[in-house]
């Protein structure tokens, strides 16, 4: 299946849709699990790619482990096997080999990991190779360039033998992250103390508990319906297994689309949306919700609605370079993605349509965020989505899902 075409629905959107997990906390309880010896109870598993090559991953005992394309798998078992003494190879698709891992090499190396690089320096692949604890329990690491890093350290403290005091230098980017690192690390009966003035954590020695852990549906999946609501004519849906009270920073979407024209009604069974008046302009930092800045510039682009977005430093060295992706693919709508400070304020407006009849075919860099985000688009007008089998890694039923509520087909050969 090379494309597939979005077609506008024929009827008003009334759906119930049962997101998958989010592969996000799922990975953590996964870390988490395995570092409880395996006997805890975890629910909600996560069909997302990511998440079942965690789960694959972590009960292999070969001495090569693929990551695929994985950022949270990577960094999270490379900390993991490093700390639990295990030899390995951990490698993945081309992109991943371009993604940085230098800080938290340099970090685990100062814990006493024996940690080389295959190819480039500061990339994986990665050898490791033993761990002998170091007298060192104080670490500084930045904050600003990916927040897997510190996530990664945190869940393997507290095997540390004296613990570890980790100080944040710089801004702190994705923080929901870590504050849900540590909250789920607590559910495990860890304690620790956050100092976020000094922008220290604190965790001592000691021992996770095994218990049981139900993980919740993943808020970046309900960005695509909060935006498929957004540009639908008439639709409401419900989505099951969220919270209010989540630990996933990208509730946000929550906060975001009621300036995009949708309204948020927390349910016992998860949170219903309904279209409302949208803004015509939206000014938003996506410093702790980077995964939501694709899917707020293409409904903000398809609704006319005047974006200036920043926090979006690191988009560069996500799935792809999802910057330059976006303005690519947004082009194609007669958008435009422009970049107003370098690097930190960009700007989303609607030039002209280049082809107001066409059907613009939209490719997806191996990206599932730029499938999900632009397959919106068909509520609007026709649109056709490169390699969609990419949506595997976060949201493998995101069609099937889309295919309740409009038709999609495979394009014709002509
Ligand atoms: O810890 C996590 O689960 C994640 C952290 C974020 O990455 P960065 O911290 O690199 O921004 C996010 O983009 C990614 O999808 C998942
Ligand atoms: C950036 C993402 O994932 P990761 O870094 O875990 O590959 C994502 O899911 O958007």
């Amino acid at each position: 299946m090379n494309s597939l075409l979005v077609h506008p629905p024929q009827r008003p959107i009334r759906a119930e849709i049962r997101l998958a997990a989010s592969k996000s906390e799922c990975n953590r309880a996964l870390i988490i699990n395995a570092l409880t010896g395996f006997k805890s109870d975890l629910s909600n598993i996560s069909e997302a790619r990511d998440s079942q090559t965690m789960q694959r991953l972590l009960a292999s005992s070969d001495s090569v482990a693929d990551v695929i394309d994985a950022g949270t798998t990577m960094r999270f078992l490379t900390a993991y096997f490093a700390v639990t003494n295990q030899h390995k190879i951990l490698t993945g698709t081309p992109r991943m080999c371009e993604r940085p891992i230098g800080l938290l090499v340099d970090a685990l190396r100062e814990l006493g990991a024996n940690i080389t690089y295959e190819n480039k320096e500061g990339y994986p692949p990665l050898r490791l190779e033993g761990f002998k604890a170091s007298e060192s329990n104080h670490l500084t690491i930045r904050g600003d360039v990916s927040s897997q890093y510190i996530s990664a350290l945190l869940m393997v403290a507290p095997l540390l033998p004296r613990g570890l005091k980790l100080t944040l230098e710089g801004e702190i980017g994705s923080l929901p992250y870590i504050e849900m690192t540590l909250h789920q690390m607590a559910s495990f009966g860890i304690e620790y103390k956050a100092d976020w003035n000094a922008k220290t954590i604190t965790i001592a020695a000691q021992a996770y508990e095994p218990r049981p852990y139900a993980i919740e549906s993943d808020w970046s999946g309900a960005s695509y319906w909060y935006s498929i609501v957004a540009l639908a004519e008439d639709a409401e849906v419900e989505l099951l297994g969220l919270k209010e009270d989540s630990l996933q920073g990208d509730s946000a979407i929550v906060d975001i689309m009621e300036h995009l024209g949708v309204q948020s009604t927390f349910t016992n069974r998860g949170v219903l949306l309904q279209k409302t008046t949208a803004a015509p302009a939206l000014g938003w930092d996506f410093t702790h919700c980077p995964d939501l800045a694709q899917t707020v510039a293409v409904c903000c682009a398809m609704k006319n609605i005047h974006l200036s977005m920043t926090g979006v430093e690191s988009l560069k060295i996500k799935e792809t370079d999802r910057i330059y992706a976006l303005q690519q693919e947004l082009s194609k709508l007669g958008a435009e993605l422009r970049e107003i400070e370098p690097n930190h304020r960009y700007e989303v407006r609607i030039l002209s349509d280049p082809d107001p009849q066409g059907t613009p075919a939209i490719h997806t860099y191996d990206d599932h965020r730029m499938a999900l985000a632009f397959a919106p688009i068909g509520m609007v007008r026709p649109v056709q989505i490169d390699d969609p089998g990419v949506v595997v890694k976060s949201y493998p039923s995101f069609w099937e899902h889309l295919g309740q509520v409009t038709r999609i087909e495979e394009p014709q050969l002509s």
